[in-house]
């Protein structure tokens, strides 16, 4: 068998879990409470897409919006990591969209019901290339930006985030085990907004990375 390689850890299958509201300005924009303690939900592997291939808008969905997110990729696994060492179960980064079908997320919302077709759907977590840990010494203090036909719509740094990395680590390791290959997305910062099909996304980190996605309908 191949070893696996860590730098394609959208190919090893394993899970995606999200943080929701971690930036004061984002709870805001959209009426919600600032958290006090993280929120979270998952994607499955199937919401990876990557650059060459289209972001698609779930046929159920007519308010599609791009979040731009710091994703964090665990090397280590672990149970209830304390914060103390939660850095070195990282290794490395890249920048993420979470994709979210807003109208479904608010009716959902209001009916008390799981988010999962607003946030799980296939193509709904865009990733960058893999960022190794030496890149970014400090996770707590990088430009995430982003663009929607070439108008920027989002600009945000993660020394908005409520929560911090080692924080989050330690916090999602208590309830869910993370695994060699997991992505922790951190949330997205102010400046949410719906895109269409033939929109064409950019985002990146610094000068650290950039990706491109097209947003195309299925056919089907
Ligand atoms: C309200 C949301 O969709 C939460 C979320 O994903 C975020 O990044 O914040
Ligand atoms: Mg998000």
């Amino acid at each position: 068998m191949t070893a696996r390689n860590i730098s394609r850890f959208w190919e090893w299958g394993r899970k995606i879990i999200c943080v929701g509201r971690n930036y004061a300005d984002h709870a805001k924009e959209l009426k919600n409470a600032i958290p006090t303690e993280p929120v979270l939900f998952l994607k499955p592997p199937s919401a990876y897409v990557r650059e060459g291939s289209p972001i698609l808008v779930p046929l159920y969905s007519s308010n599609l919006h791009h979040e731009v997110e710091l994703g964090v990729v665990i090397g280590k696994g672990g149970t209830a990591i304390p914060q103390s060492t939660a850095m070195e179960h990282v290794a490395g980064y890249a920048l993420c969209l979470d994709m979210t079908a807003r109208d479904i997320q608010d009716e959902c919302k209001s009916k008390g019901l799981p988010w999962t077709l607003a946030k799980a759907f296939n193509t709904s977590c865009p990733v960058s290339d893999f960022i190794p840990k030496e890149r970014i010494p400090d996770p707590g203090n990088v430009k995430l930006w982003l663009k929607v036909n070439d108008q920027l719509r989002q600009s945000g740094c993660t020394s908005q985030m409520i929560f911090s990395v080692p924080y989050l680590i330690s916090y999602i390791s208590d309830f869910i085990s993370l695994e060699e290959g997991d992505l922790i997305l951190t949330g997205t910062p102010e400046g949410v907004s719906a895109v269409q099909e033939h929109d064409e996304l950019q985002a990146g980190i610094e000068d650290i990375v950039m990706m491109n996605f097209k947003v195309e309908r299925p056919d089907h």
